[in-house]
């Protein structure tokens, strides 16, 4: 049985510094506010003293006999009358300063739920990029989405246990000062209700944990149900997705149930244990011969607590039925397991001789349902690859369809880094160089890079924000875009929409190609850039990049021959090898199907 509620330190470390040292204010009001409620009720044994006549202290000793002497030295009117107000007065107090903790707590929940959605969106774009690779975009999405506000709710719950445990504590301590044998049995009996609550709890992780994994699985089917649109249309597989999609909201439903009514079974059982606590305290005080005042004032007090315990018990059930989200939450903004961002630290100004592969060897790491079903044997998609990119010359990669061209790109950037061999950058190792500085010097236009949901300007100047309007329309203009956003009725300001969904395949290309050419790069990755884009186009665009050739290093993957045809050098690739590298003048000639079969150089 677990003494510690779930992921306390995930629950800390969202709190942050800042919210912990507020912690103590939290403690203290809810201390004050039960005091002035166990004081409130402590005068109510000198009131029914005076209402029943009975001012003798017979049974009464240390604090009891305390509350009988308030206001002993006046009238029996005017004592009434100020035992009265007194309780009145506390009430109120009480009331002011646990609407101060409700404030403060609000506060304090509203700053580390924004905690957690923050880490988790520093995670997201400081992890290294192959955790996307293997990673269900589902489970990331339920996630940030669903899990993070679950986390939130159970500081949320953590909070209000910490002002329970408050005023369960000084109500407890006002027991003890009424009667310590009466508190002994209390405790006893409140010990015994907890220990059986913890263990019904203890039933609550493993369907919490199923409810985490079926909602990342409808994640996935909502992702799919968004994204795949067109292709459930065109294959008539609209009933099938219906069905698939309904299986999975009902799975999270049946995984619900199956929690909610384990947890729903705990309050109506803690009320009865509780009850028969409260009728055993009861009838022991009577044949204790408690006088009556005093019994009145220590039932009062333990009807008082038992909301206290019971919601302090509660808490406890709720954190376990929520420690399936924790754990999820918890596990994203762990570093440990995660793929880490790409190291270096050297300085890059700009590329002086250029970019060699060193017997370069890759493998992509299995996805996350890869390695939980074991099939995480993959082979490598790049082997001992050696080429140069040479300086202010523009370089074609080509190969067949998944001979590692887009892979090669992933290690340039360093998306991915290489398991064995190096790239060198003017003779140093990449991966010793800083890689914002090394991005900066780089602009990737490619098929997978999407627009982002803003105007055209915004597109064009992504990454680039001191760029202004008479920047981006050159960029525009040499990428062959201007023209068709003149024609726009919004032009630059036009709305892409999602993923640029407001545009043709064409024109989303040009726009991402503006993007690449408004940083004026030192490097220029255009991986399948131009491929939407018509002939006329592509050919007024491969003309720009020949006229302004020589001005920076280019490195072109195109299954087109007009499209690498300005490229100085060829490097081909067969099955992630590199087949041959030599100026591209000398197999001009060949067409891309001869240049694909070119027979491997002798090493
Ligand atoms: N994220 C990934 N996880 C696992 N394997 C991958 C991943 N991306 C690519 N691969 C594999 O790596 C190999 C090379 O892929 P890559 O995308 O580099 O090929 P390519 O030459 O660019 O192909 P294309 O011309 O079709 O774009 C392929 O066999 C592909 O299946």
């Amino acid at each position: 049985m677990r003494l510690m509620p779930p992921s306390l330190p995930m629950l800390r470390r969202a709190l942050g510094k800042r919210q912990l040292r507020l912690l103590p204010a939290v403690v203290v009001l809810g201390l004050a506010s039960a005091a002035l409620e166990g004081f409130g009720i402590g005068l109510i044994i000198p009131l029914l003293g005076i209402i029943m006549g009975q001012q003798d202290q017979a049974g009464m000793a240390g604090f009891s006999a305390v509350f009988q002497h308030v206001g002993s030295d006046l009238s029996e009117r005017d004592r009434l009358i100020v035992i009265s107000l007194a309780i009145l007065g506390s009430i109120v107090l009480k009331n002011i300063l646990a609407f101060a903790n409700t404030l403060l707590t609000t506060f304090i929940h509203g700053k580390a739920s924004h905690s957690i959605r923050s880490a988790l969106s520093e995670q997201l774009l400081k992890v290294g990029y192959p955790f996307f690779l293997q990673q269900s975009p589902g489970r990331l999405l339920n996630i940030i989405s669903n899990e993070s506000w679950r986390a939130s709710d159970a500081i949320q719950i953590m909070l209000a246990a910490i002002v329970n445990a408050s005023a369960a504590i000084i109500l407890l301590a006002f027991l003890l000062l009424l009667s310590w044998q009466m508190t002994l049995l209390v405790t006893l009996g409140l010990a015994l209700v907890q220990i059986a609550h913890a263990m019904l709890s203890a039933n609550l992780k493993a369907p919490s944990r199923s409810v985490a994994s079926r909602n990342s699985a409808l994640a996935s089917q909502m992702l799919h149900l968004v994204h795949a649109g067109r292709l459930i249309r065109i294959f008539g597989q609209e009933e099938r997705e219906k069905a698939v999609f309904d299986q999975a909201s009902d799975s999270v439903r049946r995984a619900g149930f199956v929690l909610l009514t384990r947890q729903g079974a705990l309050p109506p059982l803690t009320e009865v244990l509780h009850a028969m606590l409260f009728l055993a305290v009861v009838i022991s005080a009577w044949f204790a011969d408690m006088n009556f005042p005093l019994i009145v004032a220590f039932v009062i007090l333990l009807y008082r607590l038992q909301p206290y315990m019971r919601a302090l018990q509660m808490a406890w059930s709720q954190l376990q039925g929520l420690s399936g989200s924790l754990e999820e939450v918890q596990w994203m903004l762990d570093p440990s397991d995660k793929p880490e961002p790409p190291q270096g630290s050297g300085p890059f100004h700009c590329l002086h001789q250029g970019i060699s592969f060193d017997d370069v060897t890759f493998t992509y790491s299995g996805t996350y349902s890869d390695t939980h079903s074991g099939a995480d044997q993959r082979a490598a998609v790049l082997h001992a690859a050696t080429f140069d990119i040479r300086s202010g010359r523009s370089t074609a990669l080509i190969g067949r369809s998944g001979a590692g061209k887009t892979t090669i790109v992933n290690l340039l950037c360093r998306f991915v880094e290489p398991d064995a061999g190096r790239i060198l950058v003017d003779g140093s190792p990449l991966n010793q160089i800083d890689p914002s500085q090394w991005r900066k010097h780089i602009a990737l236009a490619s098929q997978e890079l999407e627009l982002v949901d803003g105007s055209i300007f915004e597109n064009i100047i992504y990454g680039q924000e001191t760029a202004s309007a008479a920047d981006a329309e050159r960029a525009a203009r040499l990428a062959e875009a201007h023209e068709f956003i003149e024609r726009l009725p919004q032009g630059y300001m036009t709305v892409v929409g999602y993923r640029g969904v407001n545009l043709s395949a064409g024109q989303r290309q040009r726009i991402a190609l503006a993007r690449a050419l408004v940083r004026d790069p030192d490097i220029l990755i255009l991986d399948e850039a131009t491929n939407a884009v018509d002939g006329l186009s592509e050919a007024a665009i491969v003309e720009t990049l020949k006229s302004r050739a020589g001005r920076r290093t280019t490195i072109v993957i195109s299954h087109h021959h007009s499209t690498i045809s300005f490229c100085d050098d060829v490097v081909i690739l067969s099955h992630g090898r590199v087949k041959k590298q030599a100026p591209f003048a000398a197999l001009a000639t060949l067409s891309m199907d001869e240049l694909y079969l070119h027979e491997p150089v002798d090493r």
